[in-house]
């Protein structure tokens, strides 16, 4: 019984992993699903396909691993956040298809809760601002917009939940309707100072109260999966949303650890204690986890392109094959050009947040060509990486003390050539772990941890390893200037919704 299921529902994909109690991995499933992309700035998932592909990949990991049911002593469920369902509480079927985090359909919605003076009030209690990324107007427009949805919920029929939640409700045999903190921390409607959700903002977003499931700490025994899923009953004890999961995998445990998750965007998180800190830099305020109750924040900045910049060098203008030739590419790029891109395809997140902006490339020249322009796309995601450190530390001043090292997880990090150069734009050393799983190991460890697999935070930190330190070697006078050119690039992006 000493191995734990983790449930990474990520945006793309459904992942399963099997982790062996000294937290080795014994088996890995991936499946993709479809994207669904109705109108211009809507995503929408499938409720369906994101609970067939979960099951289908916690079944074929149990079976790459040889194992039953009954050798599994709990399963964690991470998952992308925000992403709301809506679905009857009789028969389990959602009224309309997941909006995912990145749909801006309500955007509307949120211009005008702006426009009447909300969002101080609502960033006081919710850590957020006002943005159609989180859950809240996305539960509104669903009641609003698929008929009879509105009175059906206001009847008590409906039931709102982020993916986790969803999860566990089909997970249970629809027993079971509840999240963990974190991911509530995600929905406009939880207030995280006093742990509970906000009877005026759940009045305000029109969201009725009994769609809302209960919020438990993300350690916690949540349930049991129905027998004939797995061939067994196997217990729920771990939720996290998957950035906090990597939060937890990467063993930041301590006030002023921080890490970041390179894949399709990039999200940091920097751990600020049990008292939540106020961002005046646009930064969201989180919960990073709760444990026995105690809840633990964490500043948040999220960026929209980080690897996708480098899929668009592969797919969008065809000057790479694959990934990994960026490095290398950028390794040959001319030094004595300066060459930015300001990756804006969908509008500037963190410290930002303007959704009109468009990206750009300064400074090309007649003999700017694919080694530049590998060279200026690595380097955008280290820059923007900047924006979010020097935000972080201003927020929050005991991070300069805390003497700061990055700690980097996911899919680009496998590139030696920006993460040098993270280091070189931060000034401080960024720890590549031996092990890149750390958002399923997070999901892993709150399970396994209820279920008495692993040890304590601080025994289970003991564990993390290190696989490479990137230390910090460019000069001074070269760091300012390459971050004073990065600057004028942004002002320059942020100009261009002025003149408009
Ligand atoms: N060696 C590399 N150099 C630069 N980028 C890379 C490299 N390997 C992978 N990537 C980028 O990392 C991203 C994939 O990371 P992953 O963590 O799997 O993302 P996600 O979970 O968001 O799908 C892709 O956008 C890819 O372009
Ligand atoms: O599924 P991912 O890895 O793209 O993560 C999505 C984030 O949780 C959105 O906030």
């Amino acid at each position: 019984m000493s191995f734990v299921l983790a449930i990474d529902q990520g945006t793309t994909s459904s992942r399963a992993m099997v982790f062996r109690g000294d937290i080795s991995i014994a088996a890995v499933a991936q499946q993709e699903f479809p994207q669904h992309f109705p109108a211009s700035g809507w995503v929408e998932h499938e409720p369906e396909d994101i609970w067939t592909s979960t099951v289908m990949m916690c079944r074929e990991a149990l079976e790459k691993a040889g194992l039953k049911a009954k050798d599994i002593a709990a399963i964690g469920i991470t998952n992308q956040r925000e992403t709301t369902v809506v679905w009857d509480r009789a028969t389990g079927q959602a009224v309309h298809r997941a909006i995912v985090w990145q749909d801006r359909r309500t955007a509307d919605i949120c211009a005008k809760l702006k426009a009447d003076g909300h969002e101080p009030a609502i960033s006081a209690k919710t850590g957020l601002i006002i943005d159609p990324y989180f859950s809240g107007t996305k539960v509104a427009w669903i009641l609003d917009h698929v008929p009879g949805a509105r009175e059906r919920a206001e009847r008590g029929e409906l039931l709102f939940g982020t993916v986790d939640c969803y999860l566990l409700w089909r997970l249970t045999g629809g027993r079971v309707h509840a999240t963990d903190a974190t991911n509530a921390s995600r929905t406009l409607l939880f207030n995280i100072h006093t742990g509970a959700w906000d009877d005026d903002l759940v009045r305000l977003l029109r969201v009725p109260r009994s769609m809302l499931p209960e919020v438990k700490d993300s350690s916690a025994r949540f349930g049991e999966s129905i027998a004939d899923l797995f061939g067994g009953p196997i217990a729920i004890s771990g939720i996290a949303g998957d950035q906090q999961a990597a939060t937890i995998g990467q063993a930041c445990f301590e006030p002023g650890m921080m890490k970041s998750t390179y894949g399709t965007g990039c999200f940091a998180l920097l751990n600020t204690g049990t008292t939540p800190v106020a961002s005046k830099n646009k930064l969201l305020t989180t919960i990073a986890y709760q444990l026995g109750g105690q809840r633990t924040y964490a500043l948040e900045g999220s960026i929209f392109v980080a690897g996708s910049a480098v899929q668009w060098l592969r797919d969008g203008l065809g000057i790479i094959k694959h990934a990994a030739e960026t490095g290398p590419l950028a390794d040959k790029s001319d030094s004595m050009q300066s060459v930015y891109l300001v990756p804006a395809f969908v509008g500037m997140g963190a410290p930002y947040w303007n959704p009109r902006v468009r990206g750009a490339l300064f400074g090309l020249t007649r003999n700017t060509g694919p080694a530049e322009l590998a060279h200026a796309t690595l380097e955008s995601v280290c820059y923007q990486t900047f924006d979010l450190w020097a935000a972080m530390r201003t927020d929050w001043p005991e991070a300069n003390a805390a003497n700061t090292v990055l700690r980097v997880d996911g899919g680009m990090t496998a590139s030696d050539w920006t993460m040098q150069r993270l280091a070189d734009l931060l000034n401080a050393p960024v720890d590549r772990p031996m092990i890149q799983e750390t958002t399923a190991l997070g999901a892993a460890y709150l399970a396994g941890l209820d279920a008495g697999v692993y040890p304590e935070p601080a025994k289970f930190a003991d564990n993390w390893r290190l696989e490479h330190r990137f230390r910090p070697a460019m000069s001074q006078a070269t760091r300012e200037r390459k971050l004073a050119g990065w600057a004028c690039a942004v002002k320059g992006v942020l100009a261009s919704d002025e003149g408009e």
